[in-house]
């Protein structure tokens, strides 16, 4: 029988005679990466690896042995292109600066914009983030508050991204992705909803609940045990309480915050109706002003990828071999283009850490589009 400490003991000598040599290929895309800061020319050569993958493939024997070198030599040269992007930041050569870096974000005289009515969560964010001096209006959609920003009607928008029970409000990614703003901040609040009625009204008289559609979905198990009512879905949970006081019907109710009932006149029907009692939305500031604070610790970026095996992994190796702490990934469908996916992820870092300019680098240099959200 084959001794096993004999073939272990060949091995061994092997990856010794592999790691020397790793390290002599990794001297010399060093000095690549001279010529490459010397000269301005990209990192990335696409071409140059394809060729390379071929007939390295075609120096291996059989199927399984030629898929092996291919996977072995994209590692080897994602690796040798990560050390460049390292050196090119060693070396000051800087990516032409997409955000400014403030002390403090500007709050004096500004006018903020949230999508809703008065009472609406995002109207109750804004509260919690800004001083009570500001400026503040409402609009019906989140597209009309991102625009308001655009135009310069107003200084910030505040906008629901995210919510721990119902996960992500998609809408608000994509619009992320279609205007220039930046996210300057977020503002996380627990929103309390109860179920509201006309001040005459009984859960008994309930035939139609009405909410917006995240809403509906936090209190989702909560609507389950009443398979009589209908739910419908409205823009915003405030403006759900407002259409039942208009309406005075008492076989409608809302689902939205207290206060919205106090600024409606209505009746509070039941209480403690959230599926998840740490029910708690997270809402983005977003500015037209390519700016971000000094101390910033989170980063959101978006990219898209070109449609091919194993792409996303080499996007977050980035993130990964350069210590940064990924906090989510999210993916959307790109529009026009079916089956393919825009990845949108945040990270823990500010843009001045170079772990953190070395992964942008990286990512935006191999991605097929790619955007800085915020640092915030
Ligand atoms: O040949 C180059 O231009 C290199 O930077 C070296 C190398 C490699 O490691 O082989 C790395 C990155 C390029 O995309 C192509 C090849």
């Amino acid at each position: 029988m084959i001794d096993l400490l004999e073939s272990r003991d060949k091995i061994d000598k092997i990856d010794m005679e592999i790691v020397r040599l790793f390290e002599k290929r990794m001297k010399i895309c060093e000095d690549v990466a001279e010529y490459k800061i010397a000269t301005g020319k990209k990192v990335l050569d696409a071409e140059r690896e394809r060729q390379k993958l071929k007939a390295l493939r075609g120096r291996a024997h059989g199927e399984f042995n030629q898929l092996g070198i291919q996977e072995l030599f994209e590692q080897i040269m994602a690796i040798s292109r990560k050390r460049q992007y390292q050196l090119l930041t060693e070396h000051g050569v800087e990516d032409e600066e997409k955000l400014e870096m403030v002390d403090f974000l500007p709050l004096n005289n500004v006018t903020v914009v949230f999508q809703g009515v008065e009472g609406a969560y995002s109207y109750a964010a804004m509260r919690e983030y800004f001083d009570d001096d500001i400026k503040s209006f409402h609009v019906k959609t989140w597209r009309d508050a991102m625009e308001a920003v655009v135009e310069g009607k107003a200084d910030y928008g505040v906008l629901p991204i995210e919510n721990s029970t119902a996960g992500i409000v998609a809408g608000i990614y994509d619009l992320l992705t279609e205007y220039d703003l930046n996210i300057v901040g977020e503002q996380i609040i627990s929103p309390r909803h109860v179920l509201l009625g006309l001040p005459e009204a009984s859960l008994e008289d309930i035939r139609c609940v009405y909410s917006h559609s995240q809403a509906l979905a936090q209190c989702s198990k909560y609507l389950e045990a009443h398979p009589e009512w209908r739910t419908q879905e409205m823009e915003n949970t405030a403006g759900s309480a407002k259409k039942v006081r208009e309406d005075g019907d008492i076989t409608q109710a809302s689902i939205a915050s207290r206060q919205a009932g106090e600024l409606y006149g209505l009746k509070v029907l039941a209480e403690n109706i959230c599926s998840n009692d740490k029910n708690a939305t997270r809402f983005v500031i977003v500015s037209k002003k390519p700016i971000y604070v000094k101390d910033a610790n989170k980063i959101s970026v978006f990219f898209e990828l070109y449609h091919e095996s194993g792409t996303l992994y080499h996007m977050l190796s980035h993130i990964i071999y350069n210590g940064l702490n990924m906090t989510k990934i999210e993916s959307r469908p790109i529009p026009g283009k079916n089956w393919q996916y825009r990845f949108f992820v945040d990270f823990e870092g500010n843009l001045q850490d170079s772990a953190v300019k070395n992964a942008l680098r990286g990512i935006e240099a191999e991605a097929d589009r790619m955007r800085i959200l915020g640092n915030y």
